[in-house]
């Protein structure tokens, strides 16, 4: 079998490779910027580069060592979702929102600065936390992805349209991924990419330990935990892995890390109907949640292929647990507008191969991409 390349956006193995051959670490910088611009370069057009690393880096020297395969386009024209395949044959999901059309999103916050995209990108290939409203959750752990392949969504994705924020909300528990995930995001934030820190968000349903380290280890990087539930008891019901890390020492990890960060935490709620959507829980989720710095983010269920029998809470449930928790207690608490639901791209939505839900919509293959105005209203237009 051939020898998995190693991905130049890797910028810690890419150093490392460079250093190898006596290379200057700044080299790394010029190598990726031009590969993000120039898809089919060759080793000797990176102006500046010496000789001595052509050798190294022919074997590396793709501008992606993943493939995008397929792109879905959401009938809004707001959403567009990429299945990007690996060098091992696996695949994730990653998705697209044109920032000016979405409200409520958490990096950069909504409406802010100029009219450009945020990417949710994917951490793992499927997740082994298998909350129950989840599609990734269905799929069990089929892999960790690397620092490389995860930069790689964002390359991908800039070929598209400029990236402003970047969430990872899509497939896999960015916490149970941690090294290759602080890698990717320091090289994101690095001088090729230069995205802010700020305009970045890592969510996790609560892994205790790594949440005391996030602090340190990214500062200024947004953070999000999917709460779901106000207890212990329905937490575990909805989130298995609640067992293990129980409510009351997450919410202190919590509490640490805001002291720790100078940050607000975004906090996730999926408003499950009969399930976690009720009045009496409201009063509950908002005594948890007052006198700390938080925004509560409620977002309504969407619809997956999983084995529990959920639906979306009523419009008018939502508002009222919403009402109760910012008039009551006094916390900031916003709807999410949910993007992509009709191609399967929304929160919790992603998944592959046989635990994809249906998709029948407008696809793309790679080639022949248009430019980013066609692109977003491709289906729009379509008769
Ligand atoms: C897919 S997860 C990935 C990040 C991380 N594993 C987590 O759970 O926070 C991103 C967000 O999607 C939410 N989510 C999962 N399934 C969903 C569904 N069916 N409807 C709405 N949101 C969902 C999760 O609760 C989480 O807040
Ligand atoms: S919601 Fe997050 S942690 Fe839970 S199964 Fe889905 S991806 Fe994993």
């Amino acid at each position: 079998m051939e020898e998995p390349k190693f991905s130049v956006f890797d910028e810690v193995k890419l150093k490392a490779e460079l250093e190898r051959c006596g290379i200057k670490h700044l080299h790394a910088v010029a190598i990726q910027s031009y590969l993000l611009a120039h898809k089919d370069a060759e080793p000797h057009e990176v102006p500046d580069l010496p000789k001595a690393a052509y050798p190294l880096l022919r074997s590396h020297f793709k501008s992606t060592t993943s493939k995008l395969k397929v792109e879905h386009f959401s009938s809004d024209g707001t959403t567009v979702k990429l299945l990007i395949e690996m060098q091992n044959g696996q695949s994730v999901e990653s998705v697209i929102m044109r920032h000016d059309a979405t409200a409520g999103l958490y990096a950069g916050g909504p409406r802010q600065g100029s009219p450009r995209a945020t990417l949710c990108v994917s951490s793992q290939v499927g997740c082994q936390m298998g909350c129950t409203f989840c599609a990734t959750g269905t799929m069990g752990l089929k892999g960790n992805l690397s620092a490389g392949e995860i930069v790689e969504q964002l390359v991908h994705a800039t070929r598209i349209t400029p990236i402003r924020n970047i969430v990872f909300m899509g497939m896999g528990e960015p916490l149970n991924n941690y090294q290759a995930v602080v890698q990717a995001i320091k090289t994101m934030t690095g001088h090729c990419f230069s995205v802010s820190p700020s305009h970045i968000t890592l969510s996790t349903v609560g892994v205790i330990p790594r949440i005391l380290s996030l602090a340190t280890d990214l500062p200024g990087v947004n953070l999000a935990l999917s709460l779901h539930a106000p207890t212990q008891e329905l937490r575990c019901q909805i989130v298995p892995a609640a067992r293990a890390y129980n409510l009351v020492k997450l919410m202190a990890a919590v509490d640490s890390y805001i002291g720790a960060s100078k940050r607000k935490v975004f906090i996730e709620y999926i408003m499950i109907g009969d399930v976690n959507d009720s009045e009496e829980l409201a009063h509950q989720v908002g005594a948890l949640l007052q006198d700390r710095q938080v925004v509560l983010n409620l977002i309504p269920y969407n619809p997956t292929l999983t084995k529990a029998d959920y639906k979306a809470s009523r419009e008018e449930s939502i508002h009222s647990f919403q009402k109760i928790i910012r008039e009551v207690y006094n916390v900031r608490a916003i709807v999410r507008r949910e993007m992509g639901q009709d191609i399967a791209g929304a929160c919790g939505q992603l998944a592959i191969g046989e635990y994809k839900k249906d998709s029948s919509h407008p696809q793309k293959a790679s080639t022949d991409l248009p430019d980013i105005e066609e692109l977003f209203t491709a289906s729009v237009r379509k008769p």
